[in-house]
C-alpha cells in the first residue's frame, strides 16, 4: 500500500485506492462520517462507528440530547457499556454531536440514517423525518459520498424515494454517489453486543459499487462480517419480513391463549412442550404486541402496496384485541368476587411496551389503561421508567404507595425487572381488596395464595 494510495482516500464511493487503503482510511478517521438519529438505536450505532472510525459526527434535532452527549453522558438507559463508552469517545474527539444536519452532511462522506419511521393515525408509513434527512444530506453531498439507510422503511423506499431525492437536492446522479439499505435488526438492551456483531450486517446496494462500500464499512464494524443482498429492496424486505413473522407468530400464540379456558389445559404448558420439536416455534401469548417496530412493520406492505396481505392484517387484528381480552379477564374476576368494574380500583403494573426499554409507543398498557377508564374503574399506573404518564388513562403511583389504595385487580402488563422484589405475599395479605391478579407475561409463581389469571395459563387454583 502506497503513501499515495492511503493519502487519497478522503470518499470510498467509486474509489480508485485499493480495499486495503480504503479499510485503512476508515479506521484512521480519514472517513468523516455522519449518523443522523442518535436515539435509542442510533446513538450505540454513532458509538460503534466512533470506536471503529474515530471519526462521527451525530446529528440529532434535540438539543437536550446533543447537549447531553457532548457532555460526555447517555440519554439512553439501560444499554450495558453504552454510558461509559459514550463518555471515553466524547473525550477522545472520536464522537461529537450536533443539532445541525445539514452541516454534518456538507462535511461527512459517508451518511448513516437512523431516524424513526412510525406508521400516522390512519396506519400510513409516517417517512417525514426520513424525508428531511434525506433533503438535509442532498443539500450537503458530494461525488464519492456513500448514504446508508438503516432504519426500517417500506420496500422500494430507498430506491424509489431515497435516491430520486437525493439526486434533485444534490444535481449528482447514482454513480457519483452510492446509497444501500443496511437494516438495523438489533434490539434495546442488547444493541453494542448486537451491532458489534452478534450476527452479520445484511447489505443492499442500489448499485454494486454501493453494496462493496457498505460492505467494507461493515466489515470493520461488524464481527460476524456482511451478508450482500442482491439489491436495497431485498435488504428492506428482509428487515420487515423479520417483523412480520414476529407479528404474525405472537397473533398465534395469542390466538391459542384465547381458547385455555374452553380447552380446559395450560395452553402456555402445550406451547412450550410443542416447541421442543425443533420446527416449532410458536412465541409467547399477552396482552398486546408494542414498541415502534412489530406493531408497525405489517403496514409497511399492507397499505403501500396493492398485493392483499389478509394475515397480516388479521394477525394485527388479533394482537390489537388482546387489550380487550385482558381487560375481560379483569371484568371476569371480580364479578366472581361479587363486584362489578365500573365500581372497582385497577391497577396496571409495568406500562412500557417491554421491560426495561423506556418506550411507550403501542405499549398495551395504554389501550388497557383507555378500556378500564371507559368502563368507569379507578385506574393506577405503576413504573419505575416513567416520568410522564399524560398518553395514559390513569394516575401514576409508586409501587411502594400502592397499598395505600383499595385495589381490587392487579394487571402485570410489563415486568419490569423492579417488580421482581414484589413479596407477593404481603400484597395478598396488604391488599385485603383484592380480587383478582391478571399475570399478562406468564411471571408470576404458580402458588400464590390469591385468584390469578394468567394468559395462555387459565385461572391459578
Ligand atoms: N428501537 C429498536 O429496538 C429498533 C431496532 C431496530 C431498528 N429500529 C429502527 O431504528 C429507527 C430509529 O429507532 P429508535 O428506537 O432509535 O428511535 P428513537 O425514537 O429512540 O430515536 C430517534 C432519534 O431521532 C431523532 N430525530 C428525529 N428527527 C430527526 C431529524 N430530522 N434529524 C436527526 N435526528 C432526528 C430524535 O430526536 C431521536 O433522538 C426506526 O426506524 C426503527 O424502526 C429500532
Ligand atoms: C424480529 C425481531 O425479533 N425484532 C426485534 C423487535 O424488538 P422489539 O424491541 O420491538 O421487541 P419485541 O421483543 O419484538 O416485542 C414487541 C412486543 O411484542 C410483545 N411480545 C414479544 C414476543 C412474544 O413472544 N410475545 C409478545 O407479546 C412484547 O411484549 C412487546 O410488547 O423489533 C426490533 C426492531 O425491528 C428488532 O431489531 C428486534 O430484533
Amino acid at each position: 500500500m502506497t503513501d499515495t494510495d492511503i493519502a487519497s482516500v478522503e470518499a470510498l464511493y467509486d474509489s480508485t485506492a485499493s480495499s486495503e487503503a480504503q479499510s485503512h482510511a476508515f479506521r484512521s478517521s480519514e472517513i468523516p462520517v455522519a449518523v443522523y438519529g442518535l436515539g435509542k438505536m442510533g446513538l450505540p450505532l454513532a458509538s460503534v462507528f466512533a470506536e471503529t472510525s474515530g471519526n462521527i459526527t451525530g446529528a440529532d434535532v434535540d438539543p437536550d440530547v446533543v447537549e447531553t452527549i457532548n457532555n460526555g453522558n447517555c440519554h439512553v438507559k439501560r444499554e450495558p457499556g453504552l454510558p461509559e463508552l459514550v463518555d471515553d469517545l466524547v473525550d477522545e474527539q472520536a464522537l461529537q454531536a450536533t443539532t445541525e444536519p445539514r452541516n454534518a452532511a456538507d462535511d461527512a462522506s459517508v451518511h448513516v440514517i437512523i431516524v424513526p419511521t412510525p406508521i400516522t393515525d390512519e396506519k400510513e408509513p409516517d417517512l417525514a423525518i426520513l424525508d428531511t434527512v434525506v433533503e438535509d444530506i442532498g443539500n450537503g453531498l458530494d461525488p464519492g459520498d456513500l448514504v446508508i439507510v438503516e432504519c426500517t422503511v417500506p420496500p422500494q423506499t430507498t430506491e424509489k424515494r431515497v435516491l430520486p431525492a437525493l439526486e434533485d437536492a444534490s444535481g449528482l446522479s447514482l454513480g457519483d454517489f452510492g446509497l444501500a439499505f443496511c437494516p438495523e435488526r438489533t434490539s434495546s438492551g442488547r444493541a453494542l453486543e448486537d451491532i458489534r456483531g452478534a450476527y452479520p450486517k445484511v447489505v443492499g446496494g442500489v448499485d454494486n459499487e454501493s453494496t462493496r462500500a457498505a460492505s467494507l464499512i461493515y466489515e470493520q464494524i461488524n464481527e460476524q462480517g456482511v451478508l450482500p443482498v442482491s439489491d436495497a429492496t431485498t435488504a428492506e424486505a428482509v428487515k420487515v419480513f423479520e417483523g412480520l413473522y414476529r407479528d404474525v407468530n405472537i397473533a398465534l400464540a395469542n390466538e391459542l391463549a384465547t381458547f385455555t379456558n374452553e380447552l380446559g389445559i395450560d395452553v402456555n404448558e402445550a406451547i412450550e412442550t410443542a416447541n421442543t420439536q425443533p420446527f416449532c416455534d410458536i412465541h409467547d401469548p399477552g396482552p398486546g404486541v408494542g414498541g415502534h417496530c412489530i406493531p408497525y412493520y405489517p403496514y409497511f406492505l399492507i397499505k403501500p402496496f396493492e398485493t392483499e396481505s389478509p394475515l397480516l392484517e388479521t394477525a394485527r387484528d388479533v394482537n390489537d384485541l388482546m387489550p380487550e381480552f385482558t381487560v375481560e379477564k379483569v371484568r371476569e374476576g371480580l364479578q366472581a368476587d361479587g363486584k362489578s368494574l365500573e365500581d372497582s380500583t385497577v391497577a396496571i403494573l409495568g406500562l412500557t411496551y417491554r421491560p426495561g426499554v423506556e418506550e411507550i409507543r403501542a405499549s398495551p398498557s395504554i389501550a388497557i389503561s383507555e378500556l378500564l377508564d371507559a368502563s368507569g374503574a379507578d385506574v393506577y399506573g405503576v413504573d419505575p421508567m416513567l416520568d410522564s404518564v399524560e398518553e395514559f388513562a390513569l394516575e401514576q403511583v409508586p409501587l411502594s404507595d400502592l397499598d395505600e389504595f383499595p385495589v381490587d385487580a392487579l394487571i402485570l402488563v410489563t415486568p419490569h425487572e423492579d417488580f421482581g422484589d414484589i413479596n407477593w405475599d404481603d400484597i395478598h395479605r396488604n391488599y385485603n381488596s383484592l380480587s383478582v391478579v391478571i399475570d399478562g407475561r406468564q411471571t408470576l409463581e404458580d402458588d400464590l395464595e390469591l385468584c390469578k389469571y394468567t394468559i395462555g395459563g387459565g385461572y391459578s387454583e
